[in-house]
């Protein structure tokens, strides 16, 4: 894997010649977990899509990419909010697509591995239709964790899961992806509270930064610290006074 990147995106963006967001400054640390949160609609995806080249129909005006001025293409894994599985494709195949595409063998240890890592190893040979909503989604992650990018975009990959199993992903993942620049999506401020090196939310007005608790992610649920840092998410996202304190 090649050093993870610091990326940076500064400039707006519409659809059809509708204004989505306008001057944003978005600077997400190399190495580290960035979560993002905000209301329905306000462009979270759209960032992840723009970052990763797939922001079909956004006209982008501004710069934005890896502050080691390399391309990101090549170096981008992204999970999108739609799983994407190929219905065709077993588990295993749907996680090996991306290898598959490029000419290359899969390591079939790697896939076993990561398989067992998200609890499908007993289900590689499974389709899609015959899975439930949350195994879909942890065949998803396996494809995104089979990629092996320096740079890893989740758009609330954790979702679809039980409080059980989410904890255990978000453990899982944190671990998998430690030393990657990744950013998150999420509607959830107790996951953003646990697995934010930078935690941002984003609104009308533009990004707003909380700073979270120092020491490793994923930080502990029942933290105290992590508990405030949750509830002041949540205070945030609940009031439509983008400008309350404490982050303007
Ligand atoms: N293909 C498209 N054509 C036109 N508008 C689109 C298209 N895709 C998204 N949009 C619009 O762009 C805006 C931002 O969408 P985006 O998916 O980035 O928001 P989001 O913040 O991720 O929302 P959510 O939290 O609901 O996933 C929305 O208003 C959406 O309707």
């Amino acid at each position: 894997m090649t050093p993870a990147p610091s990326l940076h995106l500064h400039g707006s963006a519409a659809f059809a010649g509708t204004p989505l967001f306008h001057a944003l400054a978005l600077e997400v640390p190399a190495g580290r977990w960035t979560c993002l949160l905000g209301p329905s609609g306000i462009g979270k995806s759209t960032i992840l899509r723009l970052f990763a080249g797939l922001a079909e129909g956004v006209r982008f005006t501004g710069r934005m990419g890896a502050d080691d001025g390399a391309p990101l293409a090549g170096r981008v894994a992204l999970m999108a909010q739609d799983d994407l599985l190929l219905p065709w494709l077993s588990v295993a195949g749907n996680v090996t697509l991306g290898a598959r595409l490029r000419g290359e063998t899969p390591d079939p240890a790697r896939l076993a591995r990561v398989l067992a890592q998200v609890g499908l190893d007993t289900l590689a040979a499974r389709h899609p239709a015959a899975l439930s909503g949350g195994q879909r989604q942890r065949a998803a992650l396996a494809r995104t964790l089979m990629e092996d990018r320096a740079v890893v975009l989740l758009d609330e990959p954790f979702s679809a899961l039980d409080a059980r199993t989410r904890a255990r992903m978000q453990e899982l993942t944190a671990a998998s992806l430690a030393g990657r620049t990744v950013l998150l999506v999420t509607h959830d401020p107790g996951e953003a509270a646990r697995l934010g090196h930078r935690i941002l939310v984003m609104t009308e007005t533009g990004l707003h930064d909380l700073p979270p608790p120092p020491g490793p992610v994923p930080r502990p649920a029942g933290d105290p610290q992590t508990l405030t840092l949750q509830a002041r998410l949540l205070d945030i996202l609940r009031t439509d006074d983008t400008c309350a304190p404490p982050i303007c």
